[in-house]
């Protein structure tokens, strides 16, 4: 017989199904199975916290395990979380050699409450059980197998496979096939094992408790007979359920299902824009973010032509690109065959055939118009032409060229091979069609791809600078680089906003303020002036760069380093005189600031920026800004992201927070709190899935 696994109905026919199955006597034994060749995802996520109708998952899976006839599981697709723990209740398992398996609980803020964290680690040991339930990850069937999870794996059919083998256990003792009988294996180094496991996910967490509740489930498997252990499953579990991280960590699945459903202003949309095949693409610019470009390209099985017009640069580049495939197919496990994707030129005109282009020269907007004119002239008719530009003005690019409509950013983060985000940006002439092959091709290359509008900096950089701004205020205002990064960290941040710039390199910003013409020439003198057009302005990024401390790089920054290239920040005497100089010579008066100032001050300020780009029609909704924030900038996932936090703190408080921080600080616009904002807390602060109605309400009316 065959089953589907989802939601209340489809419980409530399983346990209909296997309760006249097990009473029917001509019925031997029984085989569950999925409906379109998916075994099962899991419980369905929106039910969590509704009124949840139907039978619930433990009993019923309680009643498969203790049936008089084998129950097979013929795992085709996906078995996972709930569907796993439903086939770890049947007598046996067998999947599809192309299904994966995992309890992805985790990574929605739960663990696995429908008994997986007392089955597997009685099933596979605790160490394997561990790892699965803690990370989440998904494992092939080959792996499965391996472990001891699944008992074979079919090459064909799995479902006639399952017959087959359940019609031949059919008469065979079912004893030794519960899994909730099995005694948990325990290690002999078990406190070792417990204490290294929790200090591991403790680091990696960043304040994340489902990965915590996860190392005491299985430690309640490995300590408790298999009730006790369900009861403490079933404790945590509550605790979790009822938690925010578990709000937001759902959040953030269905966002980043929702950024995929892209729209713009005009009106196009995801469903009724068709994307372009690209079957061959080139890069421009083989520095740093060409080559990871280069590489993800490659790895999507595409043929990719990769200019470098520096003859010594472009033999560099592909020293360290081959090495880059090398190294990645090598993790994989598989032969490098992205190698022979890849034609390497020093012109041009050897783009001519491509059927899409990404610009990745340097960040100049003279440069890039250069390269623009030049695509323009050399490629077929149709090409889209893509800039990876972090910042600057896309539809500028797309006016130096003869088909505006070809051109959008696609902004990626470095390393661009690893990082998930793209942010894919156009302007109001870019077509639908260039912008769903964009967002096709980002999708390909593995990333999570945000569609948003033209401005400076786009969503993610834009939002960056009020929270950098705030930062240095901050130090001028009495906090420490050691400080305002640990309540960042603690916060949830892989690194504070010091460790980042000092990571990303400071002259990165310095040559952006110079461009603006913020830099004061003069600053040998030390005595640069606080205002910029009647905005406060800060400095001391301008006057650390004049010294050469560009951060890492250099081995001096915000902090130390025993080298130029060396990683570890160290606090710097030096800095915290030199802070002290400048305060005393600008007149400024240390005072006592806590992690609450710099969270607020930073965070709110961010956010707010976020208000003004929801605003602006830059980005769709909130769901596309905090995808964008999760994958893009560290912003830790169990919070949601900034705009799902800044509902989870009140609106009405983080507005109240900004008045009371605008008021002290008038000069400084980013304070200022957004009309959007206001709009929102006096419509009543409607929760997060909300805010599209009143956006829209707000663009209407102007
Ligand atoms: C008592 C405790 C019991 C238990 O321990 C708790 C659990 O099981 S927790 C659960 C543990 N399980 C998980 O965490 C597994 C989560 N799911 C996945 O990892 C992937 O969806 C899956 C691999 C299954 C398919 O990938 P794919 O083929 O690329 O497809 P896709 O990803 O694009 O999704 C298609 C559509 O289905 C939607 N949707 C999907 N799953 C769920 C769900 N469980 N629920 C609701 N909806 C779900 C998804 O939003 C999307 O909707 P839309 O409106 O079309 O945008």
């Amino acid at each position: 017989m065959c089953f589907i696994l989802h939601s209340a109905a489809v419980r409530q026919g399983i346990v209909d199904t296997v309760k006249r199955a097990l009473g029917d006597p001509k019925v031997k034994s029984v085989v569950i199975c999925g409906q379109n060749g998916i075994f099962c995802g899991g419980a369905d996520i929106k039910e969590f916290g509704t009124n949840m109708s139907g039978p619930p998952l433990v009993p019923m899976i309680h009643a498969i395990e203790a049936a008089n006839k084998p129950v097979v599981a013929a795992i085709e697709g996906s078995a996972l979380g709930g569907g796993l723990e439903l086939a770890l209740g049947c007598h046996y398992r067998i999947a599809h050699s192309k299904a994966r398996l995992g309890l992805p609980e985790v990574s929605l803020g739960l663990l696995p409450a429908a008994g997986g964290t007392q089955r597997l680690p009685r099933l596979i040991g605790v160490p394997a059980a561990l790892d699965l339930i803690t990370t989440g990850r998904h494992v092939a069937a080959a792996e499965a197998l391996q472990l001891g999870v699944v008992d074979r794996v079919a090459e064909h059919s799995t479902v006639d496979a399952a017959v087959k083998f359940a019609l031949s256990v059919a008469a065979k003792p079912l004893d030794a096939r519960r899994i909730s009988t099995y005694p948990c294996p325990c290690p002999s180094d078990f406190d070792a094992l417990f204490e290294g496991a929790m200090q591991k996910v403790r680091q990696n967490a960043r304040g994340a408790i489902a990965p915590v509740a996860c190392v005491q489930a299985v430690r309640a498997a490995a300590t408790r007979p298999y009730l006790q252990g369900m009861e403490r499953e079933k404790e945590l579990m509550a605790t979790l359920f009822t938690s925010g991280q578990a709000r937001a960590l759902q959040y953030c699945f269905f966002a980043q299902r929702a950024v995929s459903k892209w729209s713009m202003p005009n009106g196009a949309r995801w469903d009724t824009s068709k994307p372009r095949p690209v079957h061959k693409a080139a890069v421009i610019g083989l520095g740093t973010m060409g080559r990871g470009i280069a590489v993800a390209l490659a790895q999507t099985g595409l043929s990719v032509v990769a200019v470098e017009t520096q003859e010594k640069q472009l033999m560099e580049a592909k020293q360290a690109v081959s090495g880059m495939l090398e190294r990645g197919a090598k993790r994989r496990g598989l032969t490098p065959a992205a190698l022979h994707k890849i034609s390497y030129s020093h012109d041009i005109q050897a783009v001519a055939d491509v059927d899409l282009v990404i610009e990745a020269v340097f960040e100049d907007m003279a440069l890039k118009k250069k390269v623009f004119q030049q695509l323009s002239a050399v490629c077929k008719p149709g090409t889209f032409l893509c800039t990876n530009t972090s910042a600057l003005d896309v539809d500028h690019l797309a006016s130096q060229t003869r088909n505006p409509e070809l051109v959008v950013g696609m902004h990626f983060f470095a390393p661009a091979h690893v990082m998930k985000l793209l942010e894919v940006v156009y302007g109001p002439q870019s077509s639908p069609q260039a912008v769903a092959t964009a967002m096709q091709l980002g999708k390909k290359m593995g990333k999570v791809g945000v569609a948003v509008g033209n401005c400076r900096g786009f969503v993610g950089n834009r939002m960056l600078k009020p929270y950098i701004e705030q930062a240095f205020f901050l130090l001028e205002e009495g906090a420490t680089p050691e400080l305002v990064d640990r309540a960042l960290e603690e916060f949830g941040f892989p690194m504070g906003v010091f460790r980042m710039s000092d990571l990303s390199g400071l002259d990165v910003g310095w040559r952006v303020r110079k461009g603006d013409g913020l830099v004061e020439s003069g600053l040998a003198s030390g005595q640069p002036t606080r205002l910029r057009e009647g905005r406060r302005y800060s400095p001391l990024g301008d006057l650390l760069c004049e010294q050469g401390r560009f951060g890492q790089k250099t081995g001096r920054g915000w902090y130390q380093y025993d080298q130029p290239g060396s990683r570890v920040a160290r606090s710097d005497p030096w800095f915290h005189s030199f802070l002290e100089e400048y305060r005393a010579r600008h007149g400024l008066v240390a005072r006592r600031i806590d992690h609450q100032e710099v969270l607020e001050r930073c965070l709110y300020a961010l956010i707010n920026e976020g208000f003004r780009i929801l605003e602006d029609g830059i980005a769709a909704g909130p769901e596309d800004i905090d995808i964008i924030y999760v994958f893009g900038y560290g912003w830790p996932r169990h919070r949601g992201g900034p705009m799902f936090y800044a509902g989870m703190v009140g609106l009405a408080r983080v507005l109240e927070r900004l008045e009371h921080y605008h008021q002290a600080h008038p000069d400084v616009p980013y304070l200022q709190p957004c009309s959007l904002l206001r709009r929102l807390v006096a419509s009543g602060s409607p929760p997060v899935h909300r805010w599209r109605e009143v956006i829209k309400k707000l663009h209407s009316q102007l």
